[in-house]
């Protein structure tokens, strides 16, 4: 008799998750949620559909309300997801897991602290951006004198054979493509060949950016593990990071992505967090059979 899994479906701005409550029920997490389990769960023809998985657990031992881990529909296991931080404030509060309206959370990526702000959007404390490559990890070619950087690319992935970036952690690897037209830029193939890009020996989010103005941006995302995403929450928060680092944005900055728009501050100074203010919207709950044979 296969057990049965309940989950929640939530999205933050089209960037969709399947959340799984392991505090209101422990789970054999290692067991049911295997690599080719999240696979099939994320498959949008044959599974539930979703760009990440989000697990809620106890916290680990620290001062911490919750531990989130994320893991993307390719099944890694990765470090952060702003937009799924959000669904998670939505989802603790609104199901009775906490009553705080400020939730600090152990993350893979570092602690962050979640806000519920009175109109049911979420402000997050995403901890501070970093830019040294060590940090992201990114190994910038030899020749590079700093940021930007210019990558060479093989196989002219959208005709391109080289393009200029800059890298970012936001506890997950980032890397900001300043475009001209976002419409008709080449993402999935440009995306795709700097996602698996050997400078990048965790691969990498690849977010490409149209400047309106110093203070708004549009964005699409090529997420590492996932694919182009309708929202990116992290890459959002590097996009912005990246141009007030490089004096281009001033705070706070609007960012347009295909799913709907995000708001980030940061004072710009190393030792400050960036801020990104946004919805989190509750889909359907359901449940899915976990068979053991699998
Ligand atoms: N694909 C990302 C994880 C999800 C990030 C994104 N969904 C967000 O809202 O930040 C990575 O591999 O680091």
């Amino acid at each position: 008799m296969a057990e049965r899994l309940a989950f929640t479906k939530m999205h933050g701005l089209g960037n969709d998750f399947m959340v799984v409550d392991a505090v209101s029920r422990p789970l054999p997490v290692a067991d049911w949620l295997t690599p080719k389990r999240i696979q099939g769960w994320a498959d949008r023809h044959f599974g539930i559909g979703f760009d990440q998985l989000l697990l809620i657990e106890p916290p680990n031992g620290t001062n911490a309300d919750f531990r989130y881990r994320v893991f993307n529909a390719d099944g890694g296991e990765v470090e952060q997801c702003g937009n799924g931080a959000r669904c998670f404030a939505r989802f603790v509060a609104e199901r009775g897991l906490t009553d705080r309206r400020d939730i600090r959370v152990e993350t893979a990526g570092g602690p962050i602290v979640l806000h519920l702000t009175d109109d049911d959007r979420v402000r997050v404390d995403m901890g501070r951006p970093r830019f040294a490559p060590e940090a992201i990890p990114f190994k910038p070619p030899i020749t590079a004198s700093g940021s930007p950087y210019t990558l060479m690319l093989s196989g002219k992935p959208g005709g391109l054979d080289q393009v200029t970036l800059e890298a970012v952690s936001m506890g997950n690897p980032h890397a900001v493509v300043q475009v001209e037209e976002l419409g008709r830029f080449p993402v999935e193939a440009v995306g795709a060949a700097l996602e698996s890009h050997p400078a990048f020996p965790r691969r990498v989010n690849v977010g490409f950016v149209k400047q309106h103005r110093p203070d708004h941006i549009g964005l699409r995302v090529f997420e590492r593990g996932a694919g182009e995403t309708l929202a990116c929450g992290t890459g959002a928060c590097a996009a912005v990071a990246a141009g007030i680092h490089a004096a281009r944005l001033e705070s706070p900055c609007r960012v347009d992505l295909r799913g709907g728009a995000l708001s980030i501050d940061w004072s710009g100074r190393d030792e400050d967090s960036l801020f990104m203010t946004g919805p989190a919207t509750f889909v359907f709950d359901g449940e899915v059979a976990v068979d053991a044979t699998e």
